[in-house]
C-alpha cells in the first residue's frame, strides 16, 4: 500500500490525508508512534508503534475505495454480527462513509473522531435513529479504539458489535495466543459448542471461533513480539483466520497471506446490546505492544 501525499507516511502530521487514494487520517503521537484511519468505515488500516513496525495485516489485493469491505485492519461490525440477522453481513458501518469529527495530538496521545449518522439508506434497511462514534487513539506503544453507539431515535434498538482486528503475524502457525484456556466457544467451521483447554496454537487451517465472555485480557505472542490485547465492554471474542482453503477464495486476499494474520475481534455478539432512547453504549479494544 503506498500513500499518494508528497510527504513519506512516517513523516505525515496528525490530520486529514489521503491513503491509497482514499480519504482518511493520520495519527502521530509526539513519541513517533503512528495510525491511519479511512474514513470509509471508519477503517483503521494501519498502527506502528514507536521505535516500532506494522502490527495490523492489510490485504494488499483489497479494494479499498467505494463501498466494498476493506480485507485487513479493524473493519467496524454494526448493528449485525456476520449473518446473524436479516443484515448484509457484518451489518452496514463498514460499508459507509463516515464524517471525521476531529483529529487532535493531547498529551502523549494522537486522537481522531469520526461518526456516522442514521441516514435513509441505514433507515431503509434497519429503521432505527443511533450514532456510531469511533475514537482511536496512539501513544507510544498503544492503540485505542473505542466504538460508541448513541441511540438517537424514539424506539428501542438491539444490536451486535465488534472490532474485527486483523493483527499482521509472521507466521501465525508459530503464534500463541494466550489467556481464552477454559472458555466455552462456538466453533463455527465445525458448527459446535466447544470448551478451549490450550492456548491457541500451531493454525494451519481455517480457524472461526466466538468465544463466550471472554477474559478481558489476551496475548498473541510469537517470536519477538508480544502483544496484549485488552477489552472492554466487549463480552465476547471471535477469533478468525480462513487457513489456506478459505484463503484462496477469498477474491480480495493473496492465497498464501494466510499465515500473516490472525483475526482476535472485541465482539458483543451472545447478548446483543438494547438501548432505549438517548442512552448510550461504548465497548473498547486496546492493543499494547509489550518487550
Ligand atoms: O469476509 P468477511 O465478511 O469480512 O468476514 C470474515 C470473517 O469474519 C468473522 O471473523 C467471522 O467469524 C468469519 O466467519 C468471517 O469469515
Amino acid at each position: 500500500m503506498s500513500d499518494d501525499t508528497a510527504l513519506p507516511r512516517a513523516s505525515q502530521p496528525t490530520g486529514a490525508c489521503l491513503f491509497d487514494g482514499q480519504p482518511a487520517v493520520h495519527l502521530r503521537s509526539p513519541a513517533g508512534a503512528q495510525a491511519t484511519v479511512l474514513l470509509h468505515g471508519a477503517h483503521v488500516v494501519s498502527w506502528i508503534p514507536a521505535l516500532g513496525e506494522e502490527q495490523l495485516y492489510l490485504s494488499p489485493t483489497s479494494a479499498l475505495g467505494g463501498t466494498a469491505a476493506v480485507r485487513g485492519g479493524v473493519p467496524v461490525i454494526f448493528p449485525q454480527f456476520n449473518q446473524q440477522g436479516p443484515l448484509p453481513k457484518h451489518g452496514f458501518a463498514r460499508n459507509r462513509a463516515w464524517a471525521l469529527q476531529e483529529a487532535t495530538v493531547r498529551g502523549e496521545h494522537a486522537f481522531a473522531v469520526l461518526r456516522l449518522d442514521a441516514d435513509e439508506a441505514t433507515r431503509a434497511i434497519w429503521p432505527h435513529g443511533f450514532a456510531l462514534e469511533m475514537t482511536v487513539s496512539v501513544d507510544a506503544r498503544r492503540l485505542e479504539m473505542e466504538l460508541a453507539v448513541i441511540n438517537t431515535g424514539d424506539s428501542t434498538i438491539d444490536f451486535q458489535a465488534a472490532l474485527h482486528t486483523y493483527l499482521r503475524c509472521g507466521d501465525v502457525g508459530r503464534a500463541q495466543l494466550e489467556g481464552l484456556q477454559g472458555i466455552n466457544y462456538q466453533d463455527a467451521v465445525l458448527d459446535q459448542p466447544r470448551q478451549q483447554w490450550v492456548d491457541v496454537v500451531t493454525i494451519a487451517q481455517e480457524l472461526d471461533r466466538i468465544y463466550w465472555e471472554a477474559p478481558r485480557e489476551l496475548l498473541l505472542r510469537e517470536a519477538g513480539r508480544k502483544v496484549r490485547i485488552i477489552a472492554s465492554q466487549f463480552e465476547d471474542t471471535v477469533v478468525w483466520n480462513p487457513g489456506p482453503e478459505k484463503c484462496a477464495s477469498l477474491p480480495d486476499m493473496p492465497d498464501e497471506d494466510w499465515p500473516q494474520m490472525l483475526c482476535v475481534e472485541a465482539a458483543q455478539i451472545g447478548n446483543p446490546v438494547r438501548l432505549s432512547p438517548g442512552e448510550e453504549w461504548a465497548g473498547m479494544q486496546t492493543l499494547v505492544v509489550e518487550d
